[in-house]
């Protein structure tokens, strides 16, 4: 069934069996009920949420970030979570997030989060090398895909092969291989839109090459460069940026109509078998942004405003065990090994940083957009060569006309701010502290790329 029909069948509208005056009372019910499970939620973030010294928050400063209330506030009429919504509960592995639509966006969840239906994290997740296929065999005489807008073609003969190639984040299948130096990624409206913007912008050199749409087998994809293509043997990293991993619309979808997730859940024991409450527990399920922001907490997402996702080295050996990679000295010690200690790879990124910080200052896409769950790529390899791209605007949404954000200052609901610019800087000062050698930051006093002196290791 079509997602938008899935959506608004009367049971899933919480109108079956009640009229609105019922729902309403029992909504009044829901509301105390729902206070004691947010106080305990409250609770068990408040175990891992950061402490702040002071009120304003300042490079390296842990802040708050409000939490998640899965129920709705004040006189709403929206429904508890209620017996309905168990039946509810997503049974992993029954079903899967399906789409063929070549509208839809199944590389994000922008519109579809709560209502997708997904594999475990196992399943529905990339974790470093994978083979990228062609979608059809060159060999076939019809074109394997037909042109929507601009493409390169025809393809060399190597397109043949398969391309080993690295998926740190994401979701599985997502990717395929394209012609020399390019790669397709599914079809996204919102990440469509957001490349189309970014043409004109100053952030466009530090994007991925985008070069249309293309379609195949009623399935269409986003046509871009590949940024490991010019590497060899890349060392590869992924770092989530910003506070807040969700949109504040999934938020308000997740009052209105809380989806109990047991994929979620169990990814969730996997890696703390004490973060889901009592009652999660007896559901064996969450709802996406309880999850999302228990990730953020767990990780430095809430404590620096950027996470790493997941690395892969030039030895082909790969890790995205960084759930619980939190604190600032742990962070460091991930990127020092990730370069080698080779300090011209991190004067090189620090640099790029700067420029990329630079470049989001001036840009007029960066201020009228709210930049959730986008990703900075590092990639280096032996020849020195080190780069770092802003990847991932499937959840980067364009803001009311007139409004325009900061970047930097604390979010609360309905500001939209997404911490970027100031998780950009504690990155950058992330890395100027592995530049200097030290983890503590009581050695580590900021530096520019130039002031540091260095010694150079060999091995990457
Ligand atoms: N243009 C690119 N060149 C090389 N590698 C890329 C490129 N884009 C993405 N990747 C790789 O794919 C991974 C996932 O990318 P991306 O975050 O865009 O996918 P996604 O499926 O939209 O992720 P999510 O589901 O978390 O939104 C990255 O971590 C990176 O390893
Ligand atoms: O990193 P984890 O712990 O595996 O958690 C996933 C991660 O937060 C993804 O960003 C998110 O996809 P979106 O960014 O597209 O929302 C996905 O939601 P999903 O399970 O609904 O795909 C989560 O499961």
């Amino acid at each position: 069934m079509p997602k938008e029909s899935r959506r608004k069948t009367s049971k899933e509208a919480g109108l079956s069996g009640t009229g609105i005056n019922e729902g309403c009372r029992s909504e009044r019910k829901a509301v105390a009920k729902s206070s004691q499970i947010c106080d305990e939620l409250l609770q068990k973030a408040a175990q891992v949420a950061p402490t702040s010294a002071n009120g304003a928050p300042t490079v390296m400063e842990a802040r708050r970030v409000p939490q998640v209330t899965i129920t709705p506030e004040g006189g709403g009429c929206s429904r508890e979570v209620q017996q309905e919504d168990w039946d509810d509960v997503v049974d992993v592995g029954l079903r899967r997030k399906l789409s063929n639509s070549s509208i839809s966006s199944t590389g994000s969840s922008l519109v579809e989060s709560e209502d997708d239906i997904l594999l475990s994290d196992n399943e529905s997740k990339s974790k470093g090398i994978i083979t990228l296929e062609h979608l059809v065999d060159a060999g076939e005489s019809k074109p394997w895909w037909k042109l929507k807008t601009i493409v390169h073609w025809p393809f060399a003969a190597s397109q043949r092969r398969r391309l080993n190639w690295v998926q740190l984040a994401g979701h599985k299948g997502n990717f395929k291989a394209a012609d020399e130096g390019n790669i397709l990624k599914k079809f996204s409206e919102n990440e469509r839109q957001c490349f189309e913007r970014l043409r004109g912008d100053s952030l466009l050199p530090y994007v991925p090459g985008y070069h249309g749409v293309v379609e195949t087998d009623g399935e269409s994809f986003l046509h871009m460069t590949d940024l490991l293509a010019t590497f060899d043997l890349p060392n590869v990293m992924d770092c989530k940026m910003g506070v807040r991993t969700y949109l504040e619309e999934e938020l308000v979808r997740a009052r209105e109509r809380p989806k109990l997730r047991k994929d979620l859940y169990e990814k969730m024991v996997e890696v703390d078998g004490n973060g889901p409450t009592s009652q999660e527990h007896v559901q064996r399920a969450v709802t996406k942004p309880r999850y999302m922001q228990w990730r953020e907490t767990m990780s430095s997402t809430h404590t620096l405003g950027f996470r790493i996702e997941g690395i892969k080295k030039s030895d082909g050996t790969c890790r995205t065990d960084f759930k619980k990679t939190r604190s600032k000295e742990d962070v460091i010690q991930v990127f020092k090994d990730f370069v080698g200690g080779n300090v011209n790879i991190i004067t090189a990124y620090l640099s790029r940083l700067t420029e990329i910080k630079h470049a989001l200052k001036v840009s007029e896409f960066f201020k009228r957009h709210e930049v959730i769950g986008s990703s900075l790529l590092f990639i280096h390899d032996h020849t020195g060569q080190a780069q770092v791209w802003l990847i991932d605007f499937g959840k980067t949404t364009a803001l009311p006309e007139g409004q325009t954000l900061d970047h930097s200052i604390p979010w609360q609901e309905g500001n939209r701010e997404d911490g970027y610019l100031w998780g950009l800087d504690n990155l950058i000062h992330t890395l100027e502290c592995v530049s200097c050698g030290g983890a503590e930051e009581a050695t580590c006093v900021p530096v520019t790329t130039e002031n540091c002196i260095t010694t150079e290791t060999d091995g990457q």
